[in-house]
């Protein structure tokens, strides 16, 4: 069974872990935490073996009462690869850590694509990663890109996209981020990194994109308006995209026509966390108006990628060469729709 570590044990950290053990082909060595807060107590109750990143700190683990399995160091060594869940640009430091214990690693999306020049969508370019040693999770929006838009590139081909994000300020948890009222411009200069990210999993593909960041920690929104190559009918591109998994065609006419009406939608499924892996997209914001099609979706960001990550694991430990099959074991194992 191939092990699997992960490194920084925060919104996205404490999800793969989890992701990680639903799955019947890879095991979880153990989580890696700086400090010895609630997560680190509750990532213990969860029954993941708990190492520290500081070692100089264990006296403050002893003190807490959480009880560790040993040091990030040994937690790395023990595995075949590590996915790294810290936060972005402190991934950079612990590459060296990674190559001379001998072990692959998975980086997120708040790392440039340069660090690993390689990064991963489950549904646009899982063989590339393959057997690689180093890749990258695209960040939560350009996943949420990816999802929509390759069945639709698959379906008729897309010219020139052009999306206007909408961010969410900060995380539910965290208090110290913002705007409180206002809206932001982030970044104020064109475009925002979610374009060029998309062409590093969407090969050659037209994109630019706006983002600005708002009042609001649920989830992030996308406006979509896509050239299309070639003629489609609507319902053509409404079936392609209601077969596809991991994403959602939900209808505002039901009571869902807010991020906040999905994530209660969200909290009906019932999952761990509340969580939404899959892009909703607001079917009724479908159109094509003279060859361009438009649309509207959300990110539950808190979530999205987890899938993705479990696939990438797969693929660069060449568990599995067939991506479809992948997403269906990921699925299977996550109750994904
Ligand atoms: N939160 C989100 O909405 C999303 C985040 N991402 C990306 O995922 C990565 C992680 O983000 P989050 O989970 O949100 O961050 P987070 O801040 O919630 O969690 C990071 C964890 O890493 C720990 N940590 C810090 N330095 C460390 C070190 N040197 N070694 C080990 N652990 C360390 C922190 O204590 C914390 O527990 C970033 O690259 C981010 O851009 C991607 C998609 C969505
Ligand atoms: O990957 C994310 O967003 P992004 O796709 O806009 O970079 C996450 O929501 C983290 O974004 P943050 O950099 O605002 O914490």
């Amino acid at each position: 069974m191939k092990l699997v570590a992960i490194n920084g044990y925060g919104t996205i950290g404490k999800r793969v872990a989890i992701a990680v053990s639903s799955q019947d082909d890879m095991k979880l060595v153990g989580v890696s935490k700086t400090k010895p807060d609630f997560e680190a107590r509750m990532a213990v109750e969860k029954g993941h073996d708990l190492y520290i990143t500081i070692p100089e700190r264990e006296k403050l683990f002893d003190q807490a009462g959480i009880e560790i399995a040993g040091t990030a160091d040994e937690m790395i060594a023990e595995s075949d690869i590590v996915v790294d869940c810290t936060p972005g640009n402190v991934g950079p430091e612990n590459l060296d850590k990674y190559k001379k214990a001998g072990v692959k690693a998975i980086y997120q999306g708040g790392e440039d694509h340069d660090l690993t020049g390689l990064s991963f969508n489950s549904f646009s370019n899982y063989d590339d990663s393959y057997g690689a040693d180093y890749s990258r999770v695209v960040s939560c929006n350009t996943t949420g890109l990816t999802r929509s838009l390759k069945p639709i590139d698959d379906l008729c081909g897309v010219k020139k996209i052009r999306a206007v994000m909408v961010r969410r300020g900060g995380d539910p948890s965290q208090v110290n981020k913002g705007p409180i009222n206002a809206i932001v411009p982030n970044p104020p200069t064109i475009p925002s990194h979610h374009g060029p990210d998309l062409k590093t999993v969407m090969y050659g593909v037209d994109i630019t994109t706006v983002a600005l960041l708002v009042p609001t920690t649920l989830m992030h929104q996308h406006n979509l308006m896509v050239e299309l190559k070639n003629d489609v009918a609507l319902d053509d591109v409404i079936d392609v995209l209601e077969n596809r998994s991991r994403v959602l065609l939900l209808n505002a006419k039901e009571g869902l026509g807010s991020t906040a009406e999905f994530m209660e939608y969200a909290k009906e499924l019932g999952r761990s966390r509340n969580d939404l892996f899959e892009i909703p997209i607001w079917k009724e914001s479908l159109n094509i108006v003279d060859g361009e099609l438009f649309y509207m979706q959300a990110v539950h960001q808190e979530s999205d990628v987890v899938p993705e990550n479990v696939d990438a694991i797969r693929a660069m430990l060449e568990l599995e060469s067939d991506n479809e099959k992948s997403i269906e074991k990921t699925n299977k194992a996550m109750g994904i729709l």
